[in-house]
């Protein structure tokens, strides 16, 4: 494959479910060949039909055929001296030996490449500022309102809503080169006709989506049920619906409320009730059976859970700054034994 020169060149690093639907989103403004994929599992299936997409926004049965590898160092060897714009990293954040911030790193140009970070949860960031901490790397930190299940190898389903949110890592004293390359990023996800907002200090985007992910996504995983199942569960027979809140989606209220008294205790204080009704809205707004968080998803499959970037960081900075969260503590606990469970029984 040829690649153009005059278009940006991007990596994804975790071509799963939302890496996959960024590839597309992307091929939209950028050609294929300068799109590369490091694939795991699915390599075999990406290699040979590319990455297919079903879409409720965009259509189905949408293809695209990035450049495939298997690994960083395949790339840095096929790519010679050209030096990627943008590394995606779309793989769950699970605390790795080495880690993704070492893994990414010979794919890295400093001074040209910018380092995406298309994952949930709070503080995942830090792994990549501490490594780079003297090399001139932009780490965009993005929130992805974006429900996406890879329902095959290298087949992906995609419902709803599709947003994200950008930012540098940390939000001041960055070169305003960093800023600029945020910006860049904004404009080629809107060039490909994708929704992106740059925001000065995306932390409170972060801590804004954690309600949703802190409580549904465990809850969700526990059970085994979507969004909707669950909050219909804890209605008794006969009783109604209409504008009554049963004790399951009370439940996940009280646990939004744990979180938004971290977030409100770290000064972002527009996490606060109206947010929680609003984030609780998007699921109560959707029919039956609602969407499966990507915690769940891992979950059918007994894959290592997000546990500790989606909710246990959130439950350690509640303990620094005396939070009393007793319902996160008692749901990262279970889901953590959840996750710990599927190594034992495999
Ligand atoms: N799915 C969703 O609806 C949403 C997810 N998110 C967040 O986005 C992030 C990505 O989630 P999602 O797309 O669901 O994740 P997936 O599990 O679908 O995809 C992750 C991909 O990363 C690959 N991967 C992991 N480690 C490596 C490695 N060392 N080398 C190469 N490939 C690797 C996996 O390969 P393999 O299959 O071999 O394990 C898999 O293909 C998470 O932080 C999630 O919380 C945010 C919003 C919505
Ligand atoms: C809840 C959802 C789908 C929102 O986009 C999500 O972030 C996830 O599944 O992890």
């Amino acid at each position: 494959m040829t690649q153009d020169n005059s278009a940006p060149r991007v990596l994804i690093f975790g071509a799963g479910s939302l890496g996959a639907v960024y590839a597309w989103v992307l091929s939209r403004a950028v050609p294929e060949s300068n799109i590369t994929a490091i694939c795991r599992s699915n390599y075999d299936a990406a290699s040979q039909n590319g990455f297919i997409l079903h879409s409720t926004i965009w259509g189905n049965d949408l293809s695209v055929r990035p450049r495939i590898v298997r690994s960083v160092s395949e790339t840095v060897a096929q790519s010679q001296s050209q030096p990627f714009d943008y590394i995606l990293v779309a793989t769950k954040a699970l605390p790795t030996t080495p880690s993704t911030a070492e893994l990414i790193r010979p794919a890295i140009t400093p001074g040209r490449t910018a380092v995406v970070l298309v994952q949930n949860g709070i503080g995942i960031e830090e792994e990549f500022a501490r490594l780079y901490a003297d090399d001139d790397v932009p780490i965009l930190s993005t929130v992805a309102y974006l429900p996406a299940t890879q329902i095959a190898p290298a087949v992906v389903r995609h419902d709803v809503v599709e947003h994200l949110h950008v930012g540098t890592y940390p939000a001041t004293g960055v070169p305003e080169t960093h800023k600029r390359a945020a910006q860049a990023f904004v404009d080629l996800l809107t060039t490909a006709g994708a929704t992106a907002t740059l925001h000065d200090d995306v932390q409170a985007q972060r801590w804004g989506k954690l309600l949703i992910n802190g409580s549904w996504n465990p809850i969700c995983a526990l059970t085994r049920l979507k969004d909707k199942q669950f909050s219909e569960s804890g209605r008794s027979p006969g009783e109604g619906y209409e504008g009554q809140e049963n004790e399951a989606l009370q439940f996940v209220r009280d646990v939004m409320h744990e979180i938004a008294s971290i977030a409100q205790a770290c000064g972002h204080k527009d996490i606060n009730k109206d947010l929680i009704d609003f984030q609780l809205g998007r699921m109560t707004k959707r029919g039956f059976p609602g969407i499966q968080p990507s915690m769940m998803a891992d979950a059918l499959e007994m894959r290592t859970l997000e546990v500790d970037a989606i909710v246990g960081n959130a439950v350690r900075i509640a303990k620094e700054k005396n939070v009393p969260v007793p319902l996160l503590r008692a749901v990262y606990l279970l889901a953590q034994g959840l996750s710990a469970s599927f190594s034992l029984t495999k």
